[in-house]
């Protein structure tokens, strides 16, 4: 994103944003409340028009970006429950439709893959029953395998640990560290770092809508494995 803007009912949001994402990247946005870090990941996805300024997802605007299943995306509230009952291994599936040929039925690999994905989160014993009827905390890894079944190259989790107790926190670091380690591209926003600090390599910190701070804490692992790689 470059100079990104955004206005809500009139109200500058985002004032002028300059933020890149690399490769490997396991980058945490911090910043108090409406900051505008929902704002920010919602508008670096092209959920949200700019009011200026530029944003640009695997070198494409987000209009014409095609590719999503590149992308998994967790927002920070549940859009299941309420309506049509779903079983955990349903609302996962959703997340490969992207992978899927539109008119093909799901494939041996697309069953693997949300099989993983449900294993990932440590649900595998909960496939079958409704989503809605799980806890707080369940849902969010129902919402992160369904993310992880499109098997993205980068997840965007919106406070992936509010309102989730410190056991699933530590599972959550744990499925992380999995995809980190793989060299996934990660974008968290988050309130604190906790048990998920060890993996950040950068955090970025908004205030009334601009970066008031950027930290680096460790290189990527996909730019050290780069680094390793190449000819002296
Ligand atoms: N649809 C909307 N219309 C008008 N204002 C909005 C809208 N959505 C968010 N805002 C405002 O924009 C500001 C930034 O919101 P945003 O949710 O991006 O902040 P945040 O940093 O993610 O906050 P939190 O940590 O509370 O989730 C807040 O002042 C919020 O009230």
């Amino acid at each position: 994103m470059t100079g990104g803007r955004v206005r809500l009912d009139g109200r500058e949001v985002l004032a002028g944003v300059d933020l890149s994402v690399g490769a490997g990247d396991v980058l945490a946005l911090t910043g108090p409340n409406g900051s505008g870090k929902s704002t920010l990941v919602r508008a670096l996805l092209g959920l949200l028009p700019l009011s200026g300024g530029r944003t640009e997802i695997y070198g494409r605007i987000p209009s014409r970006f095609r590719d999503w299943g590149r992308i998994g995306y967790v927002p920070q509230r549940l859009p299941m429950g309420g309506g049509v009952p779903a079983t955990v291994r349903e609302v996962v599936a959703s997340g490969r439709t992207a992978r899927q040929s539109r008119w093909r039925p799901a494939s041996a690999a697309d069953r693997a893959a949300v099989d993983h994905a449900i294993e990932a989160v440590g649900l595998t014993g909960r496939a079958r029953d409704s989503a809605h009827l799980l806890s707080g905390g369940q849902q969010q890894r129902v919402l992160i395998a369904r993310a992880l079944a499109g098997e993205p190259d980068a997840i965007v989790m919106d406070e992936p640990n509010a309102g989730v107790d410190a056991g699933n926190q530590e599972a959550l670091a744990r499925t992380l560290g999995t995809l980190t380690g793989e060299g996934r591209t990660v974008l968290l926003v988050l309130h604190e770092l906790g048990p998920l600090e060890p993996l950040i390599t950068r955090t970025v910190r908004l205030e009334g809508g601009r970066i008031a701070a950027e930290t680096r804490l460790r290189t990527a692992p996909r730019a050290a494995e780069q680094t390793a790689g190449s000819p002296a």
